[in-house]
This record gives structure tokens, C-alpha cells and sequence, in this order.
């Protein structure tokens, strides 16, 4: 594996403390500038502790948990407070804390110990990506997981798709919950209507933001899962209904187009009592050797191509911010060959290797590429015990 340019920028993690998150009650955790491995048995909360450090960069649980339920059993609310060290001239703050209250729900950002105006101005504070035998869901899943990992990729790393993305949310909620009443009460169909304008102007952002990120990324995500060890062709496409024509300004035609789609399927949508058009619909087709990879590839392929999507995201983030990501590794490699596994991880060299924090169950499993790293246990929610 290529070793890891020191003079690369890296977001550095140097220390995490944890306050009834999970099953961790009080926990304060150094980082090495490298990294740390993490050895413990199934359910002591090695997951738990990269949805922690996960949780500073996206403000929810990577694994879609309500904030409720990553308070630790019993108590009152959680806490997180994270110091990190960043290249010279990089903006971000140095001191980041999130605490979130079970009795009124509330959760609260500090970035050096100021509260930003708005909760999402903190998202991304602390870059990250996670690598789990999870993610096969990514390839495997429905078409809801692939456009969760979009909106994730994209929102972290453009802010007119974060402002688009709330607002295209809002709106689709608004227009629902019209077209059920409307279909319960048999009018209303405008009030329904009254929504579009909005949805068409930022699903258009979206529709045209997401199209681009998987044509300029499109040849890397066949590369990478060329790399890991695929023979056959890997694809990855963006897929709509929506036809859009070429124009020079992309997101106004998407938005025509977008808006006459809703109009058309008014109807149906009163009857059904939901948006039928929209990138809410949309997919990311990925396919191998011409062929679904959902629907046809083995487990092993679907698991590179998962990792090919993280590899992806990591190069997202770091072109985004300037500086090489946070790497979470979470037992990645427990069902990959021993072949792919190294492949991957010379990949994750190539790139620089960011500060890596891998969490295994034995120490058997700790890749020959990672054994440098420092190492502790953890029990119960105890690290190092
Ligand atoms: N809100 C919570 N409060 C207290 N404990 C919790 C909470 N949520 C989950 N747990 C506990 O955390 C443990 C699971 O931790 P985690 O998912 O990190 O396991 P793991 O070490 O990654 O295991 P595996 O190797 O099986 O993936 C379980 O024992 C579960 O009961």
C-alpha cells in the first residue's frame, strides 16, 4: 500500500468525548494522528462508536436511528464533543459539541462555542465516510437507499442542493398531505396544485445536481470497481421519468419539465394520495456487465460496488473541502476475499488514507495494511477495558 503523504491535508479527529450516547455513559477517546483499531465482541458498541463520531458530520445516525433512541438507556439526553486538528488556511472549527434532550426533542450545535443561526450550518464539521458490511444495501436495497446516499453525498458537499433538498422536502410533504385530502373529501385539487411551483423549482436543482454528479463520476465508479477486481463493465447512470430537453440553462428546462410532469399526473396522484413525478422517484442504476446489479450480482459484487459508492463519496468530500476525509471502517472487509480486500485497501492508500478508525471483533481480522495502527479494546461500552 502507498504510505500516506504526510503533507496531504487531513481532518484530524485528536479526541471524542461521549456522554450517554448508545451504551457509552462517559467516555473520553484519543485519537492518534493515524488512527486507532478497535478490537471488542459483537454488541460491546464498536458500531456505536463510528455512528458517534459519524454523527458530526451529518447532526443524525448514519444507520437512520431517531435522535431519541442514541440517547443511552435511562437517561436524559446525549452529548458529543469532538476536537479537531485541520490543515492550515481550512476553515471549519476546532471545538464542536452536539447535545440533544429527550423532553422537548431539541438538539443543539456548538462550533467553538458558538450556535450557528441555522442546525445545518454545522453539517459536514467534521468529514467522514463509513465503510460497513451494511452498505450492501446501497446496491442490494431499494431505490430509496441509493437516492438517501445522493442526497447525503451532494448535501454535505453543495449548499444550493442542501437549501434545495430541505425546501423540495417541505413542499412534498405540503402537496401529500393535500392530495390526501383532497382525495378524501373529492376537491382540493388545487390546493394540491399551489405546491408545484416549488417543487419544480428545487426538485429541478436536484434532478440537474444529481445528473451531473453521476456523469462526472460515472468513469471513476467503473474504474474503482474495475480495481477492486470486477472483470465485467460496471455502470452507474442516473435514471428519471422525467424528460428534460437540452438547454443551455439545465435547471430552468428541468423545472418546465418537471412542472408540466406534475400537472399531467394530478389526477392520479389525487387518487392515490401521493406525488407520482419528482426525483423523489429517481434512481441510480448500477449495473455489471450490462446487468442489474441488484437484481443479478453475487453478494461479493454488490459488496464492490457498495465500496465503489464509498470510494466515490470519500473523493467527494475531500475535492469538496480540500482535505482527506475521516475513513470509518466497520469490519469492512469481514466477508470480502482476501484478494479484494487488499485491493480496496490499497485504493484507500492511493487516496491518501485519511485518519482511519477500524473497528473488528478480533484482531485477527485487522488487515496486514492496518496493523500499524495503534489499538484498544472496548467492553461494554468501556474503551480500553
Ligand atoms: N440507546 C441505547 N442505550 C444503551 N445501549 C444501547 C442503545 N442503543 C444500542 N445499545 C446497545 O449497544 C449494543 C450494540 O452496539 P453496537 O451496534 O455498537 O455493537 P458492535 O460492537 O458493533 O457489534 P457487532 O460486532 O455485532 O456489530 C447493544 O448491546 C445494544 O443494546
Amino acid at each position: 500500500m502507498t504510505s500516506p503523504d504526510a503533507a496531504r491535508p487531513r481532518v484530524r479527529l485528536l479526541r471524542l468525548a461521549l456522554r450517554d450516547f448508545r451504551n457509552f455513559e462517559r467516555q473520553d477517546v484519543p485519537f492518534p494522528a493515524d488512527g486507532l483499531v478497535v478490537i471488542g465482541e459483537n454488541g460491546h458498541g464498536k458500531s456505536n462508536l463510528l455512528e458517534a463520531i459519524y454523527y458530526l458530520q451529518l447532526l443524525r445516525s448514519v444507520r437512520g436511528a431517531r435522535d431519541q433512541d442514541l440517547v443511552r438507556f435511562g437517561a436524559p439526553g446525549f452529548h458529543l464533543g469532538a476536537t479537531v486538528a485541520r490543515p492550515p488556511g481550512s476553515v471549519g472549527a476546532h471545538e464542536i459539541g452536539v447535545g440533544f434532550e429527550r423532553t422537548g426533542k431539541k438538539k443543539r450545535v456548538r462550533l467553538d462555542g458558538a450556535e450557528p443561526p441555522r442546525l445545518s450550518d454545522a453539517l459536514g464539521a467534521v468529514p467522514s465516510v463509513i465503510f460497513s458490511p451494511v452498505d450492501v444495501a446501497l446496491v442490494a436495497g431499494s431505490p430509496a437507499e441509493r437516492r438517501r446516499y445522493l442526497d447525503v453525498v451532494l448535501a454535505l458537499t453543495s449548499r444550493r442542493y442542501l437549501s434545495a433538498l430541505q425546501s423540495y422536502r417541505g413542499a412534498l410533504v405540503r402537496r401529500n398531505a393535500a392530495l390526501r385530502d383532497a382525495a378524501r373529501t373529492g376537491r382540493g385539487e388545487s390546493r394540491a396544485a399551489v405546491w408545484e411551483p416549488a417543487l419544480a423549482e428545487h426538485g429541478a436543482v436536484l434532478w440537474v445536481e444529481r445528473r451531473a454528479w453521476c456523469a462526472a463520476r460515472a468513469d471513476a465508479f467503473a474504474a474503482l470497481c474495475a480495481a477492486i477486481g470486477e472483470r465485467a463493465a460496471a455502470r452507474m447512470r442516473y435514471t428519471s421519468a422525467l424528460v428534460v430537453d437540452d438547454a443551455a440553462d439545465p435547471v430552468a428546462a428541468a423545472r418546465t419539465a418537471l412542472e408540466r410532469a406534475l400537472a399531467e399526473k394530478r389526477l392520479l396522484d389525487v387518487k392515490r394520495g401521493v406525488t407520482h413525478a419528482g426525483p423523489h422517484r429517481d434512481d441510480l442504476e448500477l449495473t455489471l456487465g450490462g446487468r442489474d446489479l441488484r437484481l443479478y450480482g453475487s453478494a461479493g459484487q454488490q459488496r464492490t460496488a457498495a465500496i465503489a459508492l464509498r470510494l466515490l463519496e470519500a473523493a467527494t468530500l475531500r475535492d469538496a473541502s480540500g482535505c482527506e476525509p475521516l475513513f470509518l471502517l466497520d469490519d469492512p472487509f469481514a466477508e470480502l476475499d482476501a484478494r479484494r480486500a487488499h485491493r480496496i485497501l490499497e485504493l484507500l492508500g492511493d487516496a491518501g488514507l485519511g485518519q482511519t478508525v477500524l473497528v473488528v471483533p478480533r484482531a485477527t481480522d485487522i488487515p496486514a495494511e492496518l496493523t500499524r495502527l495503534e489499538r484498544t479494546t472496548i467492553r461494554d461500552g468501556v474503551l480500553g477495558a
